[in-house]
């Protein structure tokens, strides 16, 4: 089964207590915390990535993660979304499982993440049908999406008729029409030119802002993961650890202008010291 249809299996969310689960006996989740990992193990063919690897991600914020290639980024945000399965360890929402939770995910390859038989307003309007909401519903939550990201090209079209900056914002309008508890997000500019990057960095800032969704997204470029994060994850090479959890507190929305600020510049050089010196470790 492919990713895609992973993340679509199952049809609507249960919800209510989770039963069954093993409680949490490592160490207490901070306050404030969102998703807790704990003892997370998965390896490939026979060499270890995650060995006992403990995370938690606070509720609401943007967390970026950045490391080195080939760390485990992807890896790790799919296992917490349930695209790919764990060796062993724990990952629980508020305390639910996966099953419980609504989450969203916006691939890299937006290519192959759309439907390409649907229409982009059909594809948005999926996960909301799937979960069995009534079409005067779907149909206000997709016009709802219109207006935060100030669409101006036609939904009725289908996905390969769009540029791809188009096709990225579809799938990132699909991934939030559920309204996600939980957002993944694998290098979702890494395929767009600038102006479209920060076309989707502002609209992803001002939604993220109304509606305060816990936001984890994988970046290659330590610019990016700095400008949208709250908090920047520094991931060392495998076995993969945090090297460093750097807070971002500079006010939103953030705009082009927040890129020469101190505090910015700051962080940013912070980090990259942090990788580099993890670099020269390994
Ligand atoms: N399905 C798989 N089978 C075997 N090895 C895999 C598989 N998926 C990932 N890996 C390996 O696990 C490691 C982590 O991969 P992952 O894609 O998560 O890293 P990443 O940090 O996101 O990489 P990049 O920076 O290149 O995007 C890599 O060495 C990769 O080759």
């Amino acid at each position: 089964m492919n990713a895609l249809a992973k993340l679509f299996q199952g049809g609507p969310k249960k919800t209510g207590t989770p039963d069954g689960l093993p409680e949490l006996t490592r160490l207490p989740a901070a306050p404030e915390t969102h998703v807790t990992i704990r003892g997370l193990n998965k390896q490939f063919g026979g060499v270890p990535l995650y060995q006992g690897f403990d995370l938690d991600i606070p509720r609401g914020k943007i967390v970026s993660i950045f490391g080195p290639n080939g760390c485990g980024k992807s890896t790790l945000i799919n296992m917490i979304a349930g695209l790919l399965p764990v060796d062993g360890g724990e990952i629980l929402f508020d305390g639910k499982s996966l099953r419980e939770t609504v989450i969203g995910y916006v691939f890299q390859n937006y290519r192959e993440a759309l439907l390409p038989w649907l229409s982009a307003r059909r594809n948005i309007e999926y996960p909301l049908i799937r979960s069995g909401m009534k079409p005067v519903q779907v149909k206000a939550r997709v016009d709802e999406l219109v207006a935060a990201f100030d669409i101006r090209f036609d939904l009725e079209r289908h996905p390969y008729e769009f540029s791809g900056g188009q096709q990225q914002l579809v799938s990132i309008m699909r991934a939030l029409a559920p309204r996600p508890e939980v957002l993944f997000l694998d290098e979702p500019f890494s395929a767009l030119d600038y102006e479209m990057t920060l076309f989707i960095r502002d609209k992803l800032q001002e939604v993220q802002l109304q509606d305060r969704t816990t936001t984890l997204i994988v970046s290659h470029d330590l610019e990016d993961a700095v400008f949208l994060a709250d908090r920047i994850l520094l991931l060392t090479r495998r076995p993969t650890r945090v090297a460093a959890a750097l807070n971002f507190e500079l006010a939103r929305p953030r705009g082009p202008e927040s890129i020469a600020d101190a505090r910015f510049i700051e962080v940013k050089s912070n980090a990259l010291e942090i990788f580099r010196r993890e670099l020269a470790s390994s």
